[in-house]
């Protein structure tokens, strides 16, 4: 089956242009290119990349940090509901009936990735309040940089649900890798992973993992950086996100 992207394989992303894909050629934050076969949409817009510069700022402090990152999500969620399922609908306005739609059941299932992943919750539910939200806190090792899972409470059964996972951090992609496989071991048939930044050997690692599990997956993010510095931190990246919004552990 072929990676699809939410708003149809055929037509270009209308928010990074990159047109209709398994491979393409994006620009990555620093200018350089990076040559993708995952279907990625990089959000091309003067208020994402003006919240993420300051969200990379080290001066940036943790009430900001917190406060931007909603609003960033906020950004993100917009493009990575595009293709959110919707069913026609009338309602009665003040002078005649008009035709429109509503969100269709069953109602997408909002998955943050905790902890750092809780910091865009909001910013997601405020766009698509109607939505349910699952949880699945899990942690990377930062010396194997290998990732466990500690907590999780999601629906039995995810046949048939819009799936939106929450990570700011793309890195090594091992712990988006697992989340991605988890849910799609409780049958989840369509996910959209949101990050604020990706990695190109995360982007190539979720791939990979789709190209095995034949889901259809979109990778919605801010930017795409250079690399992973021998710790597996983006670099130049943010740092760590969870620390930065909720403190040192
Ligand atoms: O792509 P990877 O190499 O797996 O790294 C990315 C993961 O690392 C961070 O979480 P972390 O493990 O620091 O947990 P936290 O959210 O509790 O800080 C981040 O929020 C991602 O979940
Ligand atoms: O750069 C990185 C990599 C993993 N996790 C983070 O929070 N930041
Ligand atoms: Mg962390």
């Amino acid at each position: 089956m072929p990676l699809l992207r939410n708003h149809g394989p055929d037509e270009p992303c209308p928010s990074c242009q990159t047109g209709p894909r398994t491979t393409t050629r994006i620009r990555t934050a620093s200018g350089g290119r990076y040559r993708s076969p995952v279907d990625l949409c990089i959000v091309d817009h003067p208020l994402v990349a003006h919240k993420l510069t300051t969200l990379r700022d080290e001066r940036t402090d943790s009430p900001t940090f917190r406060r931007l990152t909603e609003e960033l999500v906020t950004l993100l969620a917009y493009e990575a509901t595009r293709g959110v399922r919707v069913a026609p609908v009338t309602v009665q306005t003040p002078v005649g009936a008009a035709e429109g739609v509503k969100l269709a059941p069953p109602r997408p299932l909002v998955v943050p990735i905790l902890r750092a992943g809780l910091g865009m919750l909001e910013g997601m539910t405020r766009l698509m309040p109607t939505a349910e939200v699952g949880f699945v806190g899990m942690v990377r090792d930062e010396q194997t940089l290998v990732a466990s899972t500690y907590a999780e409470r999601l629906p039995d059964d995810l046949s048939g649900r819009q799936c939106y996972v929450l990570d700011p951090m793309l890195a090594t992609g091992g712990t988006l890798a697992e989340a991605v496989r988890f849910l799609v071991r409780r049958g989840a048939d369509h996910i959209t992973c949101i990050c604020l930044l990706a990695a190109p050997e995360g982007i190539d690692r979720i791939t990979a993992l789709l190209q095995d599990l034949e889901v259809p997956c979109t990778l919605v993010t801010a930017a795409v950086d250079e690399r992973l510095d021998e710790r597996g931190y983006i670099v130049p990246g943010l740092g760590d996100a969870g620390d930065r919004l909720y403190g040192v552990v």
